[in-house]
């Protein structure tokens, strides 16, 4: 029997007399072969000419997120017009030991789709056809490539909504992969509750759906839950073709109201009032008075720049009044002030709006910086402490951090502007956001809510579930990509 270790060094022998002319220089210094030219007219030869592309502006595109992560272009970029297309490039890919990173629309916040060791990237935009909407069953099925705008702007005339809602117009099944969230998954939870099933493709080429072919049930109990093993698997395990996705009805009422108070600790409070009354809420999203002054200055508002709640009530008129006035009740008691409404769509839709631009008006403060993140989620009654503490080490640090998020989670962000000119910047938001993360996992949280590990929170992985719970996801990852190309340097040290 040859030893695993021999077995690894021959596979790597293997592979370096089986690399042929490289494309790029520096993809020698990876551990993977270099993409060949014999491999590129092969994958040419599955897609079609035009649908690999090595041009420097192209694989530049491809090579970094929204996030403060540097760009690692992949070696190229393959456009897949079908599941076919994914099979026969994974296959390829798979028995070349080539890295194949799964490619939405890039809105990830945390260097999901960066090329770290190379490869080939496969970008799923062309899949972009609504499959089925199955109106009298709230249910549909969207390509890879469909974005949460399109599924909506889709469904306008049929009185149905898929609700998850990031801000950014990121891909459905990008989403499915980072287990995106946002704004309102007080109300609808997030993606890990919205998909019913999934069709997968293997690196092996195996193509499979989740929950079985053409199923599309808001319950089963048949056997494990695949659907869920991929949500939030960061292209690390497959990829993801097909989701099917559960959609709600418009509700008859909406209210948005905005109010502000004299501290953090009374605006979060008040948001763990109003949950542990067990209010209904659609959002309640927490900006604090550095985010609000971002806010005030993009978006053209003026507001008060104290730590503000922004809540959104939905219903029918009656239970709608009644939520208001307990609401008030709360707000009141833990000295909010300054309530506005916006009643009329237009200024609701204006409102929101300028809450997910809420990252560019920060940004703006400092031209040419890029966002540094984080995104912890608390239990709800561990909230006030968190984020009490977080602004204290970031006043201390000396940096300008705004405090945000979906407070109705117990998830919020502190967001720190990088400029690659001050690397003390750098240096120093990444100490706080490990602080912070830390903080949050003492307090039985988690280090990220929603944006997932990728590049920058493997080490916080780890810490949050331990070198035992680490190997049995890594089981289970050679389970599906025994040969590692799927995604490589992500999520696991
Ligand atoms: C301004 C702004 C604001 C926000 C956010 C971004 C931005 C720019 N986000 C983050 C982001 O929108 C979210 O992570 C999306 O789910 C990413 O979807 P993309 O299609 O862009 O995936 P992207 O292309 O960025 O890929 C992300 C990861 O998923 C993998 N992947 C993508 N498509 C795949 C597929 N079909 N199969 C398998 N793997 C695939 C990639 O390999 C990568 O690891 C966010 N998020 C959130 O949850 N809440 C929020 O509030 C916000 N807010
Ligand atoms: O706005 C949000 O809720 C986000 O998740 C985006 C984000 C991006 C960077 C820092 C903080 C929040
Ligand atoms: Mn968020």
């Amino acid at each position: 029997m040859f030893s695993k270790r021999f077995a690894v060094q021959l596979q790597s022998c293997v592979r370096q007399f089986c690399t042929t002319k490289c494309l790029t220089a520096n993809a020698q210094a990876f551990e993977y072969p270099s993409v060949s030219s014999k491999l590129v007219k092969e994958l040419q030869g599955i897609v079609g000419q035009s649908n690999v592309s090595t041009a420097e502006a192209v694989r530049e595109q491809h090579g970094h997120d929204e996030s403060y992560h540097k760009s690692s272009p992949p070696e190229l970029v393959v456009f897949a017009e079908n599941v076919e297309h994914v099979s026969h490039v994974a296959k390829l890919c798979n028995n070349n030991n080539i890295p194949l990173i799964p490619f939405g629309t890039g809105t990830g916040l945390e260097g999901g789709i960066n090329a770290i060791k190379g490869g080939v990237c496969l970008d799923l935009n062309k899949m972009n056809n609504i499959l089925a909407v199955n109106q009298e069953d709230f249910d549909c099925t969207v390509e890879a490539g469909v974005s949460r705008q399109t599924l909506n702007s889709y469904l306008r005339d049929t009185g149905l909504v898929f609700p998850i809602d990031p801000g950014a117009d990121a891909s459905l099944c990008g989403m499915c992969a980072t287990s995106a969230s946002g704004t309102n998954a007080v109300r609808y939870g997030t993606m890990r509750e919205n998909v019913l099933n999934l069709e997968v493709v293997l690196p092996d080429g195996r193509v499979f759906d989740t929950a079985g072919k053409g199923r599309r049930t808001k319950k089963t109990s048949a056997g494990y839950n695949l659907t869920n093993l991929f949500v939030g698997s960061e292209g690390t395990l497959g990829i993801i073709t097909k989701a099917t996705l559960r959609l709600y009805g418009i509700p008859e009422c909406t209210a948005s109201a905005v109010c502000s108070f004299p501290s953090v600790k009374n605006a979060v409070d008040t948001t763990v009032n109003i949950l542990q009354c067990g209010i209904q809420m659609a959002r309640i999203e927490f900006l604090d008075e550095v985010a609000i002054d971002a806010f005030n200055k993009y978006s053209k508002y003026d507001m008060k720049v104290a730590p503000s709640l922004f809540m959104e009530f939905t219903g029918n008129e009656g239970t709608l009044a009644k939520q208001v006035d307990l609401v008030s009740e709360i707000v009141n008691m833990n000295e909010g002030s300054d309530f506005k409404w916006a009643e009329e769509a237009e200024e609701k839709n204006r409102l929101w709006k300028a809450r997910h631009d809420i990252v560019y008006a920060c940004m703006a403060l400092q031209p040419g910086s890029k966002p540094y993140s984080t995104d912890v989620c608390v239990p709800i009654s561990r909230l006030p402490d968190v984020i009490v503490r977080s602004k204290e080490l970031i006043d201390a640090a000396g940096i300008i951090g705004f405090t945000l998020g979906h407070v109705g989670d117990g998830n919020f962000h502190n967001l720190f502007l990088i400029n690659d000119d001050m690397p003390d910047q750098k240096a120093k938001a990444i100490k706080l956001s490990k602080q912070i993360a830390k903080i949050a996992q003492e307090l039985d949280g988690t280090c990220t809510g929603e944006h997932g590990i990728g590049l920058g929170k493997k080490e916080l992985l780890l810490r949050e579930i331990g070198e035992e719970g680490l190997e049995i996801m890594k089981q289970v990852k050679s389970t599906f990509d025994p040969n590692n190309i799927m995604n490589p340097g992500k999520v696991f040290v």
